[in-house]
């Protein structure tokens, strides 16, 4: 029989993926990574239902410290990510040095042939697609994830709708109706409330500043560069403004930002670097994703020397240095790069 090892978090995705590929024929054994060094019974909690999932299932679990990997390469990108005046993608670090990094080589160190989790994406083994459930799709999350990885890749959700999973879940006996009832987890698993909250921990980020028009005209004040991201509009003053205005940049060195109206953030070319590429091609056509939630825009892309260049057909706006750019042919994602700057 062929193992899989599932990446269980306590949530419904991941155990109903434990419960369908047992169906299917696999033998299946979770693990749980500890991502934080929690003390407030987080780990408990989920562990306790993670187990009550594998007495169902009758299968193995593991735990996995792994907090002072998540610790650096991600936690910390984060707070610093801030620090330096960009918006960071937690996530999307995550999913390729700790799921599909640190949890892969767990999964190849106890011989299974594959490593599954509860995502919304789809994978063929050498490409990663978007899912159906396009509300759910998780595929701009995966798309740094090494091409190495992939042939090991399971994603059951990537055909069911995420609302068909939690009815079915709750059918299937109380330890999954329990985990049906329990909130939804939140976007950033460590972020509880808002980002701020944790970069208040590490900064002070209440240090009152001044604002500026694109001419350089002092036009208002700030409560602290920290609290904004690019295309942000409320929070600051605009003296005599009648129109809306918006983050433009954010200057850490010296704590101001500039704002501007809207047209005049709109951007037709990003320049993105630490590239991963699922194809070879150095220059193509494609659509691209400049945040998770944005539309799928046209452009061309051409990469020379790891850094892309991507012109896009139609003007974006509010495009942030430190999210990603993700390239797509239809629902294929072919490659990814982290945004690094903007222009008209
Ligand atoms: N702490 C963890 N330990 C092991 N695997 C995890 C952990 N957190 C998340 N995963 C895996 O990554 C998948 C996607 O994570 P995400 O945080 O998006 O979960 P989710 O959408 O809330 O799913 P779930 O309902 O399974 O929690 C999960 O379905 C699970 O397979």
């Amino acid at each position: 029989m062929e193992k899989v090892m599932v990446g269980m978090s306590g949530g419904i995705d991941s155990s109903v993926t434990a419960y369908m590929l047992q169906k299917e024929g696999y033998e299946v054994e979770g693990v749980y990574l500890k991502l934080h060094n929690r003390t407030d019974g987080y780990h408990e909690s989920n562990i306790k239902d993670i187990e009550n999932v594998a007495k169902f299932l009758g299968i193995k679990y593991h735990i996995l410290d792994i907090a002072e990997d998540f610790t650096k390469e991600v936690y910390d990108y984060f707070v610093n990510s801030y620090l330096e005046g960009t918006t960071p993608n937690p996530c999307v670090k995550c999913n390729r040095q700790i799921k599909f990094g640190k949890m892969l080589d767990f999964a190849k160190e106890h011989k299974a042939s594959y490593l599954a989790t509860g995502h919304y994406a789809k994978t063929d083994g050498e490409f990663i697609y978007e899912a159906d459930d396009k509300t759910k799709d998780q595929s701009y999350f995966l798309s740094q994830v090494e091409k190495e990885a992939l042939p090991f890749m399971m994603f059951p959700m990537s055909t069911y709708k995420k609302e068909d999973i939690v009815k079915f879940g709750s059918k299937l006996g109380d330890s999954y109706k329990r985990i049906t009832e329990k909130n939804e987890s939140q976007e950033i698993c460590f972020v509880d409330t808002v980002y701020t909250d944790v970069i208040k921990k590490h900064a002070n980020i209440d240090q009152p500043g001044v604002v500026f028009d694109e001419e350089g005209n002092e036009v208002g004040t700030h409560k602290g560069y920290m609290h904004y991201t690019i295309g942000k509009r409320r929070g600051f003053t605009v003296h005599g403004a009648h129109e809306p205005h918006f983050v433009k940049s954010l200057n850490p060195k010296d704590n101001t930002i500039i704002v501007g109206k809207k047209e005049s953030l709109e951007i037709n070319i990003v320049e993105a670097n630490n590239l991963n590429m699922y194809i070879e091609d150095t220059n193509f056509k494609c659509t691209v994703k400049l945040r998770y939630r944005s539309n799928l825009l046209p452009c061309e892309v051409s990469i020379k020397n790891d850094k892309a260049s991507i012109k896009l057909k139609k003007s974006a706006f509010g495009v942030a240095a430190g999210q990603l750019a993700v390239f797509y042919i239809d629902e294929k994602v072919i490659g990814s790069a982290w945004i690094t700057n903007t222009f008209k």
